[in-house]
């Protein structure tokens, strides 16, 4: 489904991506994991076409982004870290946003009784739909931002640090109502965290970012008892290993 082949990205002289090559097959739920700054975001970016690489190929469905960006894009959803909703937009407005807008918009009351409808799949009720967002909790903001992810019906679905910032009962919550959104959906997914509860509640794969390039990519199951250094370090969070900790 989406095929990432020799990617490599550079920001003058420091070498971000340096051959990624990376296979998400359909329906699969990939979670990529690594410390910080080792280009996760760069590497979704580059899959997302707003980052351009040096080298390299990403292909969706055979065809690469590139040239299908707007079909692309039109076909997926984002969870963005801290939910990024609109302040001045209604909650219903915020999950409507793309429903209100484009080649493919519908009228005020359908993207309404859509966004209503999404609200509702993620656990909240029409009370919220006209509230604004500074009104809702961390939490609450965090259900509406995958209720707008989900509001076109996308394919495939990214979700950047979708934990960020929530106490640990409702990172599970979120956990759970992605896991069961996603699999419901039969979307593609795929998520940057460094939540290791996250890791295990959402993936089907895993795939470590280390030093520019997939370190370690295989099942969750394989995940704990791989014997890969770099994987057993970080996963565990131990500060003695290959990867140096900067102290
Ligand atoms: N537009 C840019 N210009 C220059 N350097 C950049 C740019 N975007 C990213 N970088 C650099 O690329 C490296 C990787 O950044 P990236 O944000 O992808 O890391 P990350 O793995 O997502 O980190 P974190 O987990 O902390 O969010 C960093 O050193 C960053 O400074």
């Amino acid at each position: 489904m989406i095929e990432i082949d020799g990617l490599k990205k550079s920001f003058g002289s420091k070498h971000v991506l340096r051959g990624v090559n990376l296979h998400i097959a359909r329906g699969e739920s990939l979670v990529v994991i690594g410390g910080s700054g080792t280009g996760k975001s760069v590497l979704l970016k580059c899959i997302l076409g707003l980052v351009r690489p040096d080298t390299g190929t990403i292909a969706v469905n055979g065809a690469p982004v590139a040239e299908t960006r707007e079909a692309f894009l039109s076909r997926f959803g984002m969870l963005f870290q801290g939910a990024a909703l609109f302040d001045s937009l209604s909650v219903w407005q915020n999950v409507a946003f793309r429903l209100l807008r484009g080649p493919e918009r519908r009228t005020k009351e359908e993207a309404r009784k859509t966004a209503v409808e999404k609200l509702a799949r993620v656990g909240l009720g029409p009370e919220v739909a006209d509230l604004f967002p500074a009104e809702l909790s961390g939490g609450m903001q965090k259900r509406v931002g995958l209720a707008r992810a989900i509001a076109t019906d996308p394919t495939v679905i990214f979700f950047d640090e979708p934990t960020t910032g929530l106490d640990p009962i409702m990172a599970g919550v979120i956990n759970d109502l992605i896991n069961s959104v996603v699999r419901e959906m039969g979307a593609t997914a795929i998520t940057i965290t460094h939540d290791m509860s996250s890791v295990r509640a959402i993936a089907d794969k895993v795939a470590m970012l280390h030093d520019g390039k997939i370190r370690w990519h295989g099942p969750i199951d394989e995940m704990d008892t791989t014997d890969d250094p770099y994987v057993s370090q970080f996963i565990h969070g131990r500060a003695e290993g290959p990867i140096a900790a900067i102290r």
